[in-house]
């Protein structure tokens, strides 16, 4: 093959494996057997290794892990990641839904609800479609860039559908069977075990070398948009939708209302179906979904005014006691 037959061929295993990992990751929808997949991995690794002139920064190879990094260079977030208001019992519901009817007067009140993934909030950069940056929440001003780290989850899109420049904002998240088999990993290597998946997750993307936090099976869902350019979108809910066209891997458990008590009984409904899930939650994110709305409802000086987080009721510790080990 002369040069341009093997660019032309790289190119075409990078969108494959690409094309695979969307829908095996995106949309949980396996298109090939995982044989398949590492021997398209293989051959483009080995292909890009002997032609590193046609190596891309949305090649699937980027994916696995570069070098591990001396410390985490720090990051100024251009739009501050905020913090959330917190409601623990309905009363709480019906006081933000108060607020809100006070400043909406009569228009049209609609809600988005959404499952509060128990992860690390995560901000993500694209340039012209490309993912150029990742920074960990931090103090909601300053994060950590974990860019690297963040590159290893399968479903995080490294290149968009579409070349916007976009910085969107999500949860990185350890799946609860990835945690008890990393945890298993750990007891059998004597190693101190991670007491949950949230704290699994953030000590896996605080990893200095990525090839470590490859191993470690995280995964994302987006929720938010930071900054977007050249777009207008006019609610959240727009705005989830097309952040889902771009490739994103958003949660699919949100739902439209347009009265608090539909959102209360949608609330207690995934409180007891909660166990299902194969990721933990926390709680729910309750959000105005019209961006004028929420305009005009501002923010507190470290939260919107127009969501709230209704935190589940910690589940009761039931420790039972022939699993403890005495150490006498
Ligand atoms: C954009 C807003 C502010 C409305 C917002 N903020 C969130 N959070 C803020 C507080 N965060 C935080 N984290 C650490 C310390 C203090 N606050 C953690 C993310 C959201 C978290 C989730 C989720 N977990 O699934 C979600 N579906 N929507 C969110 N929406």
């Amino acid at each position: 093959m002369d040069l341009k037959e093997i660019e032309k061929k790289i190119e075409d295993l990078r969108k494959t494996i690409n094309q695979h990992n969307y829908s095996y990751y995106v949309l949980d929808q396996p298109t090939i057997t995982d044989q398949e997949y590492d021997e398209l991995m293989r051959e483009l690794i080995q292909l890009e290794e002997q032609y590193p002139q046609f190596q891309t920064p949305d090649s699937p190879t980027q994916k696995v892990g570069g070098q591990p990094l001396p410390y985490f260079e720090k990051v100024e977030h251009k739009v501050p990641l905020l913090s959330l208001g917190n409601a623990y019992n309905e009363q709480d519901l019906y006081e933000f839904d108060r607020r809100v009817r006070q400043v909406a007067d009569n228009q049209e009140v609609r809600y988005m609800v959404e499952l509060k993934i128990d992860g690390l909030a995560v901000s993500l950069t694209y340039e012209n479609g490309l993912f150029v940056m990742g920074a960990t929440r931090g103090d909601g001003t300053t994060g950590e860039d974990i860019t690297q780290n963040l590159k290893t989850i399968r479903s995080l899109p490294l290149r968009l559908n579409e070349p916007v420049t976009i910085e969107v904002r999500g949860e990185a998240y350890l799946p609860k069977k990835e945690f008890e088999r990393i945890n298993r990993i750990r007891e059998e290597r004597g190693e101190p075990l991670f007491a949950n998946p949230r704290n699994a997750a953030a000590g896996s993307l605080r990893q200095l070398d990525p090839k470590i936090a490859a191993e470690r099976g995280l995964d994302i869902f987006l929720y938010g948009i930071g900054t977007i350019e050249g777009k207008e979108l006019s609610s959240h809910s727009e705005g989830l939708n097309y952040l889902e066209q771009l490739g994103f891997k958003v949660n699919k458990e949100r739902r439209l209302f347009t009265n608090i008590d539909d959102v209360i009984s949608f609330v207690k409904e995934w409180t007891t179906k909660r166990p299902t899930l194969p990721y933990e939650i926390d709680g729910m994110v309750i959000k105005v979904d019209s961006y004028p709305l929420q305009r005009a409802l501002g923010f507190t000086a470290k939260s919107p005014r127009w969501a709230i987080a209704y935190k589940f009721p910690a589940e009761e510790v039931v420790t039972i006691l022939e699993d403890i080990e005495v150490n006498v």
